[in-house]
């Protein structure tokens, strides 16, 4: 005991939080999640880990409860980094380690009765993390809608509390973006509160919108809103808002259905099917739809036929931004005295699952296009290597990234031409740029301030979402998962386009894909479900159907089928 209390990590707390049996957690990459119900060791452990990532920072983190698209009693936790981004890599495999580390009870040993507190102390060495010396540790606390949040919270501001000089702070219920653009915010001593946050996205998108020309558009946009916090703040921002008609469906009022359930970006983008609340009325309307959370966003158009969808997913979100950034830099490089083109980097960041068709019209426009493994962590890493960095999943979860030595060039360039050249095209395209960087969440994926520069675009560029969505066609794909014994036993390289392990099985892939025209497929074990993802693309539907198929069969003969297959 006296071990116990001479050491800055109270047990006792550890105590109150036993693991639960036969469960291992992952921080994926989403971080660590699961059934809501079974978690609350993970998030209490999770909160000691953001504690020492402050105090290895010396600035204040972020811990985000939530599932995003998962059921609502699924949840999950994840920390964010001093610059609002995903919590460094480096220190994953601390977080498993710390997480899963056997409970004092279940040991009889004297020694290993420390096991957690141990473990703590080895990291805290390794890393060189000052601990214990009276320095002060700050961590802000958001959580979404789901029920389980409110326990978990506790759990987290325990584990926090364990530490000492650490402190949680409650940030309430936040979408994920919001949290995190918070944290960068703070560690850059600019303004950082929600309102801060809903006064620069209304007030940025206004002023893209007087620097657009004067096109009419379909204003009306009807958002559905997963049932979750992203519906909420939507309400709350359009009260502000000035210039767009919103309706927000799914806002998770009382009846209106649950979390998730048959709505949402996840279920729109993966079924191309209308969300609940939509119908007849909406055919041929322009429709967003946000994710549990409110980092996803995608576009749709209900179509006449059943219940489905042209889908404008985060690919052609995408184009979208990638063709006005592009636009604007095209003006501002024509004009004399601001660097030529090439100083000025602008790349483009997609994963496997971009559709070809994106990908082929993104690098048609001239656009470097780099492609990296699933997970916005490893997308944002990309996209900071450029001046003007554009990243998305396909899922609808992406931003664009500016660097600050472009921004103070732009700022200077800008200053400079109010006086000498104000109202040129190229004053309005500093100006516009710099307004996207403020608008833009430039922490992470966010679907608001997303929303409110696609509308912006749009606006600019006088387009319909029909015109929008004709830019290019995608290719017809499948999404399939395969449930196996081990997902891990499936190793990939090249941003997961070919599987390294188990041997054998990639050369078998590529012989089935060789069959189709167009076809292109892969498979990688999923960071967020315990199951093996397929996915094909190929000429027609029926080709990326049975294309996808196969390659479930074969995962299924190297890895032992374990369960039913079911569509993403
Ligand atoms: C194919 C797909 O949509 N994968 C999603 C999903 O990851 P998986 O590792 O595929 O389970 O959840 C991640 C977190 O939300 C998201 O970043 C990613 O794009
Ligand atoms: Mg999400």
């Amino acid at each position: 005991m006296t071990h116990e209390k001479q050491h800055p990590i109270l047990l006792d707390y550890v105590r109150q939080y036993p693991l639960p049996h036969g469960v291992r957690f992952t921080y994926g990459t989403a971080g660590f999640r699961s059934e809501g119900s079974i978690l609350a060791s993970t998030v209490f452990r999770a909160g000691i880990l953001a504690a020492l990532r402050s105090l290895k920072t010396g600035s204040t983190v972020g811990l985000m409860l939530t599932a995003s698209h998962n059921p609502i009693s699924d949840n999950g936790v994840k920390i964010a980094d001093p610059d609002g981004g995903m919590m460094i890599q480096q220190w994953e495999p601390f977080a498993d380690a710390l997480v899963n580390a056997p409970d004092p009870e279940h040991l009889l040993q004297v020694s290993a009765l420390f096991h957690c507190t141990l473990l703590v102390i080895q990291f805290v060495k390794e890393e060189n993390i000052p601990f214990g010396g009276g320095q002060s540790a700050n961590i802000l606390l958001g959580r979404d809608t789901r029920p389980s949040g409110d326990a978990l919270l506790e759990a987290a501001k325990q584990g926090i509390n364990s530490v000492v000089g650490a402190f949680a702070i409650d940030m309430g219920i936040l979408t994920t973006p919001q949290l995190h653009w918070m944290v960068r915010n703070i560690n850059k001593g600019t303004r950082s509160s929600e309102s801060d946050y809903m006064e620069q996205l209304a007030k940025s998108f206004r002023c893209l919108v007087d620097l657009a020309p004067d096109n009419t558009m379909e204003s009306k946009l009807v958002v559905d809103g997963a049932n979750g916090v992203g519906g909420e703040k939507l309400q709350q921002l359009k009260k502000i808002l000035s210039g767009l008609d919103i309706c927000v469906r799914n806002t998770g009022k009382e009846g209106e259905g649950l979390l998730n359930e048959g709505c949402g970006a996840d279920y729109v983008q993966k079924e191309k099917a209308i969300p609940s609340s939509f119908g007849l009325d909406d055919v041929g309307m322009k429709c967003a739809s946000l994710d549990g959370d409110g980092d996803r966003l995608v576009y749709f158009i209900p179509s006449a036929s059943s219940n489905n969808v042209d889908l404008v997913d985060g690919d052609k979100i995408l184009t979208l931004f990638a063709l006005f950034i592009k636009e604007q830099l095209d003006f501002l490089c024509n004009e004399q005295g601001f660097d030529n083109k090439e100083a000025v980097s602008l790349g483009v960041v997609q994963t496997a699952y971009a559709n070809g068709a994106s990908t082929a019209y993104l690098k048609k426009l001239g656009l470097e296009v780099v492609l990296a493994p699933t997970g916005v962590k490893y997308l944002h890493k990309e996209a900071a290597t450029f001046d003007v960095g554009i990243y998305f999943e396909a899922n609808g979860h992406g931003t664009i990234l500016f660097s600050e030595k472009f921004l103070s060039h732009l700022q200077a360039r800008s200053d400079e031409l109010s006086s000498t050249a104000s109202g040129s095209e190229s004053h309005k395209s500093g100006l516009r740029l710099l307004e996207v960087s403020r608008l833009i969440n430039q922490a992470v994926g966010d679907a608001l301030s997303g929303l409110l520069l696609v509308e912006a675009v749009l606006q600019y560029k006088g387009w319909s979402i029909k015109a929008w969505n004709e830019l290019y066609q995608d290719l017809p794909s499948r999404q399939l998962k395969a449930k196996v014994a081990d997902r891990n036993a499936v190793v990939t390289a090249n941003a997961e386009t070919k599987v390294v392990k188990p041997p054998g099985l990639q050369e078998l892939i590529d012989e089935e894909t060789a069959k189709y025209p167009c076809g292109r497929c892969f498979v990688r074990p999923s960071g967020t479900e315990d199951v093996v993802r397929v996915y094909a693309e190929a000429s027609t539907q029926e080709a990326a159907d049975s294309l996808a198929q196969s390659a479930v069969q074969l995962v299924d003969r190297f890895l032992g089928f374990a369960g039913s297959h079911q569509k993403a």
